[in-house]
């Protein structure tokens, strides 16, 4: 792993650790991280919930797009997807040929504890507990099955741990 030549993509829920984890391999490969959600919010100027809720998902999910064709220019990167980015064919497509991908996972117990407090996850606004978790990630999990490399289990685990399990997967 010292000369990583591709990209590696962490995907996976809400709160499955991504950013997290992201953090701890940049540290530990001494790599650079992109942060698909920080760097959205840089380009349009606003918060996640205020593009959702002043310009649509469609208009987030094409700035989605436009910066992961720009992210997969780059080589030796660790992207810290958007928990819906996946979702979409054209990017699935685009990570499953520049890299790696790292699915994160939790169960929605879990999940509900790490985002309960959070209020810029616009797609659990209104929708914060644990059913409704469960329900959206029924919903999403055979694709971020079906694109994954690498599946990583993250409950009651240290970010360090994930981290050392994700890098053994790759040794
Ligand atoms: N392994 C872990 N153990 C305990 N808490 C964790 C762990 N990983 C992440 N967290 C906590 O859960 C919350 C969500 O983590 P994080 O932001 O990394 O998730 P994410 O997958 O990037 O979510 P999103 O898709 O919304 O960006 C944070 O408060 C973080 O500190
Ligand atoms: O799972 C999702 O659809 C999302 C996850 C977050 O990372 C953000 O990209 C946004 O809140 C949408
Ligand atoms: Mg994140």
């Amino acid at each position: 792993m010292k000369k990583l030549e591709e990209n590696i993509f962490l995907i996976g829920f809400m709160g499955a650790g991504k950013s997290t984890v992201a953090a701890e391999l940049e540290r530990q490969l001494h790599i650079p991280r992109a942060e698909m959600d920080a760097l959205i919010v840089e380009r349009e100027g606003m918060a996640i919930s205020d593009i959702f809720a002043e310009k649509g998902e469609t208009y987030f999910r094409d700035a989605e797009t436009a910066l992961l064709k720009d992210l997969t220019e780059k080589k030796g990167i660790i992207i810290s997807c958007g928990g819906g980015a996946v979702m979409r064919d054209e990017n699935a497509a685009l990570m499953k040929q520049c890299g790696k991908i790292v699915l994160l996972t939790a169960t929605p117990e879990t999940i509900y504890e790490r985002v309960k407090d959070s209020t810029d996850r616009p797609i659990l606004n209104g929708n914060m507990n644990v059913d409704y978790i469960r329900e959206l990630m029924e919903k999403r999990k055979d694709r971020y099955l079906a694109v994954a490399d690498v599946v990583v289990a993250t409950d009651q685990k240290s970010a360090e741990e994930i981290t050392r399990e994700i890098l053994a997967a790759f040794a």
